[in-house]
This record gives structure tokens, sequence and C-alpha cells, in this order.
């Protein structure tokens, strides 16, 4: 951020789990200990003490003596243990390494851990031996470290507040740490305000007495309107995750610093609309529907993730129209559904849908009648798109003939044969599989009409999805014998949970194997999307590139030079003259400019040198036709 910060309070910092992610004497006796066998009891029993301690449950004095007694430390050690402290500073910290050299002289840094090791780390931010305030360790002739120096009064209970008392600090002072004798400060009156700061370790017993929890220095930064590395704090970004995606996406989602909410089902509109505000990311699959009411409910969302293929469950123009992102794993899944619909296709031809459950029932129903091998057989596959393509060279590979009908041009795979109308398809095929989107206008896609159509005996499937399909013609066509048997795994209708009951015409139909909506339910499927869609939103939101966005102008931008600037508004004409009309009377240096349109939107990115005044960012807001507009650095 550009402008000038005003004048700073005094801010004392905790070391431990605060500075650094973790505490300098547990880490210590990790060193200290290794390759002794009783190591990690002896290593348990420090960590265990210095909860304790922290939480206010014993007193520091007879935490620390308990935990130098179990250390078996030397000065040796201390090197291996600064270098190893130097990677975990924390790491909100770290990013806003010029903040605290920039105002080293306003920070101390107050621990009851031990000078050795909290000055080096430190001294890399440019704070001075001066500012640190810290115990000091004794050492034997052998340099065996056999305690802390008692006249310091940081070795004593209450050993912060004297520290305080003894620093007199002149202006207002604020403490942040983790542990319950950082609060004591606050509560001595030497303090004006006690942050609780929650980046490494969160504890009840000292959140509860904070004036603010700081999940992250960003946000202590961000509320007082100091110089910060990131445009905004990414704790304040809220992740709303429903239908259980993989929790590799929540994982993700969290290293990154977000918030995330989970809930296991579906919610129907009210539902999400009680839910939305104030959330950033929203995680969907197939089930919940983001409606144009929803879009307007949600006050800060940025992007959409679809944790599946189709997004035919989201209002797209409408999350354009609001400048919402929408991005999905468009091949994720795709071989998952490719290998259940041949599972699929064989178990149908050899009835086993018939068979199986008069099997567990006791009955022995040996029979040809029926059943057929699927090699020379000629399968149908409408929709020749990612799954489509891929199932046709899997097909051909188990001695299928191929013929496919889209509406779009396509590579003819393989030997595959291209059909012209689905009039041209239908009678030559034995068995019809659907793999066209959701897309509204593919309602009632494949109804009485087409099944009249087909060979009589012939075999559907429809993995598609549920209403391409006329499931009472459907259900006509199975119990007349027109088809010889159906799969079919996605329908009008899904139970939003799996506690919900399914309903439908279909059941108990001969030769229908009914499943789920479990195409893309595998390990690899769902791992590979939960892995695939929080990397592009996280992108989106870091770089603004939107590659890949199923309903944004797809940009691919190069590596950020300095400020950036994300304008996206709607597509009138004039709006870019008005941006750069507003960034030329503001002496604004543009170092690279990037525009794409679509029918909807117009999307802008413009970097610029990091000098210019913060009226420039108001008067873009405020550039006629702006939908969203923000600043990342
Ligand atoms: N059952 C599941 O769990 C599951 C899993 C993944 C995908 N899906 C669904 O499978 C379908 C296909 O997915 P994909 O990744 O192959 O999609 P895709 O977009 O790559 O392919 C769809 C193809 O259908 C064609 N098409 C659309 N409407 C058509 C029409 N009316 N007539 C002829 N062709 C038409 C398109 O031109 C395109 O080539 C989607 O509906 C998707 O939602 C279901
Ligand atoms: O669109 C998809 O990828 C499939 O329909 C899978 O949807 P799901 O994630 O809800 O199972």
């Amino acid at each position: 951020m550009p402008d000038a910060a005003p004048l700073l309070p005094y801010l004392v910092f905790d070391f431990d789990s605060t500075f650094t992610q973790v505490e300098g004497l547990d880490e210590l006796a990790d060193i200290a200990l290794a390759g002794q066998p009783d190591r990690a009891e002896r290593v348990g029993q420090i960590k265990a003490l210095t909860d304790r301690g922290m939480a206010g449950e014993i007193g520091f004095q007879e935490s620390l003596a308990q935990r130098l007694a179990l250390l078996g430390a030397n000065r040796r050690h201390l090197a291996p243990l600064v270098a190893h402290l130097q990677t975990k500073v924390s790491a909100s910290i770290r990013r806003n390494a010029e903040f605290f050299r920039r105002f080293a002289d306003r920070i101390y840094v107050v621990s009851s851990g031990f000078r050795e090791f909290i000055e080096p780390v430190v001294a890399e931010f440019g704070i001075g031996p001066s500012h640190v305030l810290a115990n000091t360790f004794t050492f034997d002739a052998e340099g065996n470290i056999t305690g802390c120096d008692p006249a310091n009064v940081l070795s004593r209970d209450g050993g912060k507040i004297r520290q305080l008392v003894l620093l007199d600090l002149d202006g207002p002072v604020y403490v942040l740490g983790d542990g319950y004798t950082d609060y004591q400060i606050r509560e001595a009156g030497l303090a004006h305000r006690f942050y609780a700061y929650t980046e490494n370790v969160s504890r009840p017993s000292v959140v509860a007495h904070a004036d603010e929890v700081l999940p992250t220095f960003d946000e202590f930064l961000y509320q007082l309107k100091l110089p910060m590395t990131l445009s905004y704090p990414k704790n304040r970004i809220k992740v709303l995750l429903l239908e259980n995606p993989d929790a590799r996406a929540a994982e993700l989602f969290r290293q990154e610093g977000y918030q995330v909410e989970q809930v296991k089902g579906a919610l129907d509109e009210d539902e999400l609309i009680a839910r939305i505000e104030g959330v950033s990311i929203l995680g969907i699959r197939s089930k919940t529907n983001v409606t144009a009411k929803v879009l307007a409910a949600a006050n800060r969302l940025i992007a959409i993730g679809a944790f599946c293929i189709g997004t035919n469950q989201i209002d797209l123009p409408e999350a354009m129209r609001r400048g919402v992102a929408v991005f999905n794993a468009p091949f994720s899944n795709t071989r998952s559904v490719v290998e259940l619909t041949l599972a699929e296709l064989i178990v149908l031809a050899r009835r086993i849908p018939e068979k199986n459950p008069k099997m567990h029932q006791g009955e022995w129903d040996k029979s040809a009648s029926g059943s057929f091998e699927i090699r020379g057989k000629t399968l149908g596959i409408i929709g020749y798109g990612n799954i489509g393509a891929q199932l046709s060279v899997v097909a051909e590979a188990v001695g299928l003939k191929v013929i496919y009908y889209d509406m779009a041009e396509k590579l003819q795979l393989g030997n595959a044969v291209k059909a012209k109308s689905l009039e041209e398809m239908l009678p030559q095929a034995d068995i019809v599989t659907l793999h066209i989107d959701g897309r509204p206008e593919n309602q009632d896609f494949f109804g009485a009409k087409e099944f009249a159509l087909m060979k009589p005996g012939a075999l559907f499937i429809n993995n598609a999805r549920g209403h391409v399909v006329d499931v009472p013609a459907l259900a006509a066509a199975l119990r007349s014998g027109q088809l010889g048997g159906a799969a079919i795994d996605v329908f009008p209708y899904e139970p939003k949970t799996n506690s919900e009951s399914f309903e439908s015409e279909l059941r108990g139909l001969p030769n229908v194997l009914l499943t789920p909506h479990i195409g893309g339910s595998t390990a690899e499927a769902q791992r590979n999307i939960a892995e695939f869609v929080p990397e592009r939103i996280m992108e989106y939101i870091n770089t603004g590139n939107t590659q890949q966005s199923v309903n944004f102008p797809n940009i691919q931008l190069p590596t950020q030079q300095a400020h950036r600037l994300i304008h996206i508004h709607a597509n009138v004409p004039g709006v870019l003259a008005n941006i750069n009309n507003v960034l030329a009377q503001h002496h604004v240096n543009i170092l690279g400019q990037y525009l794409k349109t679509n029918e909807l939107i117009g999307y802008v990115i413009t970097d610029i040198n990091r000098e210019y005044d913060q009226d420039v960012i108001q008067a873009l807001r405020a550039v006629e036709h702006t939908i969203k507009f923000r600043v990342l650095y």
C-alpha cells in the first residue's frame, strides 16, 4: 500500500508460536535429544509443560524449570536451532518483513524464551538486540545448558509485566501474542490492546481475553491501515464448500490462509441464500443450483468452483453480469465416467441387473436368453466431447464398432464413424449412450420419438444429466420391451443428501441398472478435482488469471510486475478509454494492459507503477459500468 503510515503504537511481540510457528525450547529439545531412545517421550513432556504454561495452568517459573531439566541441551545445539527457527518464522510475518524493517524502532520482542536463539532470528527483520527482551541460558564448563539467569525478570512469574514496567514506553502499547502471559501485560494496565495471535496456535483461554483475534499479521496491518505486502488479508476470504468435495480442497484453501466452512450435502435456494452473505468463494458439485436469486444475495462472491464437470446448475450469464468467475474441473473425472459406461454396457448385455438380485434371494436362473457379447456390436455415442471421445477409443479397444453424433464438428478418433443425425444413428446402434452436456436447451433431448427409432431390444445408457431424458418415455420403452435394458446414473431430481430417499418410476423395471450419480465418484477423480479447482480459483484471486474459467473471458496473464488493477465491467463501448483517462489524469504509468471481452463483460488488467495516489483507486471504482474492481499487489 503506497500511503505513508501514521505514527505506530509500540508493538510488543511474543516470539514462540507468534513470531515463529513453533516453541523454541520444544525445537531445542528435539535437536538436543536426537538419537536418544527416550527422545519422543521427553519432547512430549516438554511440549505438554509448554502448553500448560502458555494456557496459564501452571506458573511460568515452574514450567520453565521442569522443561530445562528435561532438555539435556548444549551450546553446540544452538546454531542448528537458530537455522531451523529461521525457516519457521510465521508466514504472514515473513511476508511483511519490510514492515518490520521500516518500523523496527517501534517494535519490541518480549519473550520468556531465550535471547540466544531469538536475537539472530529477529535480526533479519531489522530488530536489534536492544529491542529483544528475553531470558538468557546459563552453561557449565562443557557448554551444557544448566538453567537460566535468575537475575533476569523474565525468568520469574509475572516477568513480562515487570519487563514492561522497566521498559516504560512512552505512548500506546499493543501486545501481540499467543500466550496468557502476553494477555497479562494488558490486564496489568501496561498495554492498551491485546491481540491474540492465532496464526500458529489458538488457545481458548487466551482468545477469550483478547481485544482482537489475529489469524495473521496481515489482519493487524489491514485493521490499522498500515503498509502491508498483500492487498487484502487472506484470512478475510471465506470459502463455503457444499456437497462434500474431497478433503484436499479444504486443505488447500486453508493452506492459502482462507477461512473454510463446509456443509455435507447440497443446499436449496433459500438455505443457500441464508448462508451466502460474506462468502467470497462458493464450492459446489452437481446438485446445488446457483440461481440469480442466490447470486443477488451473494454480496462478496468472487468465484464459484464447480467441483465437477457440469456447470448447468449455475446461472452462468448472471454470474458473469455480477462479475463472479466460475471454474470447473473439465477433465478430472472423464476417465471415471468412461470406465463406468464400459462396465455398464457389458453388465446390461449380460442382464446382470436381473440376475444379481435373484442370486441374493436364492434363485438360480442360469440362461443365455437375451444375453450377448459386445464384440462386433455397434455403440452409438451421442455427444462426442471429452467423455464421448474417450469412450470411443476404449470401446473400439474391446471390439465395439462406434458411431457418434455431435451437434459440433469433432475430431473423428480411430475408426469411429460420424452420423449426421440421430435419425441416421439410432436405427444402427445396439447400445446408445448419452454424453451431451446439460445446457437448458437439452431438456428432454431424448424422448419417445428417439426411443422408437432405436433397434428393438437395444440398450440405453444415460450418464450425462437427468433432465436430458424424458423419464416417463424411457420407462414406457423399457416396459414395452422396445429397450432391452438401461443404465441410468443421473435423474431430473436427485436426493440432496444420502439420508433422502430416491424416488423414480424406473425403480423395479427389468434389466435396469440404477446408480446414485456416481459416474465421477472415484478416489482418483475426486482427488484430482479437489486440487484442480482450488488451484484455478487461487490463481484467479492472486493474479487475475482467468484461464479455464467457464464464464469469463480467458486471459493467461504474464507475471505481475508491480500493482495490478483488475477491472470487470459491462461490455459497452468506451469503458477502456475511461479507465485510461483516469490513469492519465492521475499521471499513472501503465506497464502493461490486457483486455478481453465476451458478449456480456469486459475484463481489463492493468499493471501500473507502485507509486500512485489512493484517489486513483476511488476514481477507477467510479468508472461508469464497473461491475467489480480490485487491486493486487
Ligand atoms: N454421471 C456423472 O457423474 C458425470 C460425470 C462427469 C460428467 N458428467 C456429464 O457428462 C456430460 C458430458 O461431459 P463432457 O465432459 O464430455 O462434456 P463436453 O462438453 O466435453 O461434451 C459434450 C458434448 O456434447 C455435445 N452436445 C451438446 N448438446 C448436444 C446436442 N443437443 N446434440 C448433439 N451434441 C450435443 C457438445 O457439442 C459436446 O461435444 C455432461 O453433461 C456432464 O455434466 C456426468
Ligand atoms: O458434472 C460432473 O462432473 C458429474 O455430474 C459429477 O457430479 P458430482 O460431483 O455431483 O458427483
